[in-house]
């Protein structure tokens, strides 16, 4: 299915998981938002993707989205360049378990902030047209890690807030479907932060438990995540579902018990 006309916003999107999505959108023929705190990254994305797609296809915003006016800003930058918008993938995270309270506020507070301000552009309790949110969380939501207390407890918030949310969607007829995405170990540069003591503080000790786990589970292919990610923009029968990506059982989707009043 193509996605000409539509308009997407991808936070984090200038390297790693969401540089693999930024191509698979421009490949559907969506128009798109890079939204990213690393200049260089973001400068040289968009100078590759304009090389391949042409100009005019996307654009580079330099933002951090732990700063809420300048994520606000960011969403209206990209209705005035593009007109209008569909898609919002809350993708930018960071591991820092020193930093832990920087890691609460864009793995956590910023997808909410993301997504809050998504609705204000799509959904039709603000008059417009609908569209669709993705939030990035973990399959550390799943398996929590003892080197990652902090982040896994992000993860988990991410998608028990997209779950309401979702639901919230439903039963307030927003025209919004929200879902969440959950990669097991992915081939990016956040990978390497298990090496780094400014990362991971008093738990890089155990960095060699962490890097067995990863010779146990193995490490998945950005392009992998990105065809998760286009699964989930493209069926519209998704809302409120929490799919998961592991090199066991590739893409697949949690379930539940039902709720019981
Ligand atoms: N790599 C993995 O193994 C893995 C596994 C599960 C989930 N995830 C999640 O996937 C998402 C993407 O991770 P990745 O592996 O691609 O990481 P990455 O570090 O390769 O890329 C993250 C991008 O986000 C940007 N970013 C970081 N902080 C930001 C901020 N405050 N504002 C704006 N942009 C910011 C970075 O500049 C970078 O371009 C994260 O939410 C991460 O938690 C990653
Ligand atoms: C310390 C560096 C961390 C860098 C990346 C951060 C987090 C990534 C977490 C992943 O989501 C992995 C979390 C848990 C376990 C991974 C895979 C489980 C697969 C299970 C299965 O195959 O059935």
């Amino acid at each position: 299915m193509s996605l000409y006309g539509k308009v997407a916003l991808v936070t984090g999107g200038a390297q790693g998981i969401g540089r693999a999505v930024v191509q698979s959108l421009l490949l559907s023929s969506a128009k798109v938002a890079v939204v990213d705190l690393n200049k260089t990254c973001g400068e040289e994305c968009k100078t590759q993707l304009d090389t391949e797609f042409g100009e005019g296809h996307c654009t580079f915003i330099q933002c951090d989205v732990s700063h809420g006016d300048a994520l606000r800003d960011a969403f209206q930058s990209t209705v005035d360049q593009f007109g209008r918008l569909d898609i919002v993938i809350n993708n930018a995270g960071i591991n820092n378990e020193k930093n832990w309270e920087k890691t609460i506020q864009v793995n956590l507070t910023s997808v909410i902030k993301g997504t809050y301000l998504a609705l204000e552009h799509m959904s039709k309790e603000y008059g417009k047209e609908g569209g669709t949110i993705i939030n990035v969380s973990s399959m550390a939501a799943f398996m929590h890690s003892p080197h990652q207390p902090v982040y896994t407890a992000t993860k988990h918030g991410v998608i028990g807030f997209t779950r309401a949310m979702a639901d919230a969607s439903s039963q307030g007829d927003y025209g919004v479907r929200i879902n969440v995405l959950c990669p097991a170990f992915v081939d990016t540069p956040l990978l390497h932060s298990v090496e780094q003591e400014d990362n991971m503080g008093k738990f890089v000790k155990f960095k060699d438990d962490f890097k067995l786990r990863m010779d146990k589970f193995g490490v998945l292919p950005p392009s992998l995540i990105a065809e998760g990610m286009m699964r989930l923009i493209m069926d519209t029968s998704l809302n409120g579902a929490v799919m998961k990506i592991t090199c066991s059982k590739g893409i697949h989707f949690h379930s539940y018990e039902p709720m019981s009043a």
